[in-house]
């Protein structure tokens, strides 16, 4: 199959501490064993609750009771339970360029959805407000896929705008926010929130491997008791056994600790990657979005479109994305964009990668 070297969608396996992974799974399953004999909150877990409110709280400023919980296997289905907690004619903003899967997901449903323009600083607050949406999914940490990072003013304009009518909500989906490199972190929304406005919705899927489909989201006390009243039927989603396992990964400190230790792995990677790709492509490349996550925008100054950029890639045994999947109600930019990752990208890759995509795009 196709080289992955530039996948922003796949994370690298032996960067995983499988071990201790393995050791936690082991310690939970023979402390906590009597809990897979029974069907849990629908919820989840709620010690897997507690040790995720209070890991939020101090990484995030995320300010939350383990009630307010939801764990889930995957943001798309933590979504289609939100989506039911809804008005039926509530109308979605989606960021444009955006998760496209959101946007895929929420037209499955038969959910009616308005693209949003955004600029450098994210989702642009007069198209907002020019628009009829009433819930916004923003990705306000690292805007998907721009990489975009919200300032606090825009932060602050976008809470004003959800307290400005009665059935507004901000979904503030911070998949990648754990890794961020020239930038300091900057807190929630969620956290900066007084009034109930914001669902947050995390996963572990970056920042540990997106195999393990543990997602989760926080709801606003409101939400929370509509979801108590007309989804208290609901199972479990996420394995009871993985639940335990990242429960004791946390708690014994190997999760911050993987954290640190990918953050600067990534930083080098990332900055390796960028200074061979300027290198070999000199002034024909910009470079956006690379402050934060695992993956950054480069747009080509010359006269080649996306697709012909992706087909000869394939040609040449690489896989590559484009920007234009990403634009779901609007033309994509004239200039061919990709999207290149890095987490699973060795330094000892380096060469061989940048050398297919030069032929991919001159070739
Ligand atoms: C904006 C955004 N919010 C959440 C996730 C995490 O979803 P989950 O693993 O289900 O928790 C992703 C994951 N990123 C996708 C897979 F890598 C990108 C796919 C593509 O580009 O089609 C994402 O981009």
């Amino acid at each position: 199959g196709l080289k992955k070297y530039f996948s922003h969608m796949s994370a690298d396996i032996h960067m995983f501490p499988l071990e201790k992974w393995l050791s936690c799974e082991e310690q939970a399953l023979k402390k906590k064993k009597k809990l897979l004999e029974e069907y849990i909150d629908p919820q989840g877990v709620y010690s897997v609750r507690q040790t995720i409110a209070r890991f939020l709280s101090q990484s995030r400023g995320v300010r939350c009771y383990p009630e307010q919980i939801v764990l889930g296997s995957g943001t798309q289905l933590l979504t289609r339970q939100l989506t039911k907690l809804l008005p039926k004619d509530t109308i979605y903003g989606l960021e444009e360029p955006g998760y496209q899967r959101m946007y895929q997901l929420l037209k499955s449903e038969d959910r009616s959805i308005t693209s949003l323009e955004i600029d450098w600083k994210g989702i642009r607050i007069d198209a907002l407000q020019a628009s009829m949406a009433n819930v916004l999914f923003t990705t306000p940490s690292h805007q998907f896929p721009t990489g975009a990072i919200m300032p606090i003013s825009r932060r602050i304009q976008l809470l004003n705008w959800a307290n400005s009518a009665p059935d507004r909500y901000i979904v503030e989906d911070d998949y990648d926010s754990e890794y961020k490199y020239d930038a300091d972190s900057i807190p929630s929304l969620q956290g900066m929130d007084g009034a109930s406005r914001v669902i947050y919705m995390g996963s572990f899927s970056k920042s540990l491997l997106p195999g393990l489909r543990m997602s989760y989201m926080v709801l606003p006390i409101p939400l929370l008791e509509m979801y108590r009243r007309s989804l208290h039927f609901l199972m479990s989603s996420c394995s009871t056994i993985t639940q335990l396992t990242l429960q004791a990964f946390i708690e014994t400190g190997e999760y911050q600790k993987h954290i640190k230790k990918t953050t600067k792995l990534y930083r080098i990677r990332r900055a390796m990657l960028i200074d061979k790709l300027l290198d070999k492509f000199g002034d024909c490349i910009s470079v956006e979005g690379e402050k934060s996550g695992l993956h950054f925008l480069v747009s080509f100054d010359i006269d080649r479109t996306e697709e012909q950029i992706k087909r000869q890639a394939e040609e040449k045994g690489l896989l590559l994305y484009g920007i234009s999947r990403f634009y779901n109600q609007s033309v994509p930019p004239r200039k061919p964009t990709l999207i290149l990752g890095f987490a699973n990208m060795r330094t000892t890759d380096m060469d061989e990668a940048v050398g297919l995509l030069w032929e991919a795009v001159f070739n």
